[in-house]
């Protein structure tokens, strides 16, 4: 028998949502100044501001190599950068995947004895770094290919992989990714253990077509795809509620936000893959390519 059981979870974000469910009874049934609804909705904000940064504060530490390179990007000026044209967005630090996601690649990385990996959308390559200081030396084939829109974050990055002693097994190649991995597929690249996508995400869809039909990922290979669950907006099964969340919430982009919904309905229904969605972060799916 296949398909979905559903087994209810018991997460922290369960017990934030029924703390916060009871206060609005108490609320819409008018006992507003019950001092026990305005407690549990104080509790379910501390579980859900904390969860992020306990899950940070309670995995390994980034690597000095790491911390050096995410302590550069959050203090680089960004606006600066998008003025001087060097980057094609206007980009924050917070574009960066973090220390917490980006070592949850390199354990995968690690765990599914990974030599070859293929990032698209490296931005300032924390991920990248994270994943390159873990992976087997240069001469038993470790490599990761980063792609990446804006060249000038090659220069941003060089020094960091340098100073990690990682150069030799990282190559990056800019230009837009579809372009990008045309050429891979074209230049005969040996396929991929492993695929992290974080890119534009309007171009999921059509990256995961190119890299599954040009033979980019090994079958047995996994994807690795980042905001899969995009600030929440796939869990509102309604499109008029999620319009109502792109007009309340700062920073969601609704073409991004439509494109992640349909994404991740494409590769739910696609049986070439065997897929879990994973509430890491901003969500990350994890492909596993059985055929
Ligand atoms: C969210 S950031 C990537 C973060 C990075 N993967 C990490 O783990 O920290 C997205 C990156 O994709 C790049 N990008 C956007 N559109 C692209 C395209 N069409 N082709 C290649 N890269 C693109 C952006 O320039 C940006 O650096």
């Amino acid at each position: 028998m296949s398909g979905h059981v559903d087994i209810p979870a018991e997460t922290p974000l369960l017990s934030a949502s029924k703390l916060v469910s009871s206060a609005l009874s108490k609320l819409q049934q008018g006992q507003s100044t019950d001092p026990s609804a305005l407690k549990q909705l104080q509790l379910a904000l501390s579980i859900l501001t904390s969860l992020d940064p306990y899950l940070d504060t309670h995995s390994s530490p980034a690597s000095p190599a790491l911390s050096s390179l995410l302590k550069a990007t959050l203090e680089e000026d960004w606006t600066a950068r998008h003025k001087e044209g060097k980057t094609t967005f206007p980009m924050a630090a917070g574009w960066s995947a973090g220390a917490y996601e980006g070592n949850f690649v390199a354990h995968v990385a690690r765990s599914i004895g990974a030599k070859r990996v293929l990032e698209v959308g490296m931005f300032t390559g924390t991920t990248t770094l994270a994943v390159v200081e873990r992976l087997p030396p240069a001469k038993e084939g470790g490599k990761i290919v980063a792609l990446e829109l804006d060249a000038w974050l090659g220069d941003f990055v060089k020094p960091h992989f340098e100073r990690a002693g990682c150069a030799d097994k990282f190559e990056l190649v800019t230009g837009p990714a579809k372009q990008s991995l045309d050429e891979l597929t074209k230049r005969g690249e040996e396929p991929f253990d492993l695929v992290f996508i974080d890119a534009d995400k309007t171009g999921y869809e059509g990256y995961f077509k190119q890299i599954m039909d040009g033979g980019l990922l090994r079958k047995g290979g996994v994807f690795l795809v980042d905001n899969t669950l995009y600030k929440g907006a796939p869990l509102l099964s309604k499109q008029s509620d999620r319009k109502d969340l792109y007009g309340s919430v700062d920073g969601i982009a609704e073409d991004n936000a439509e494109a992640l919904v349909r994404f991740n309905d494409i590769v739910a229904k696609d049986d070439r893959c065997e897929v879990t969605l994973l509430p890491v972060r901003d969500g990350l799916t994890w492909i596993n390519r059985v055929a």
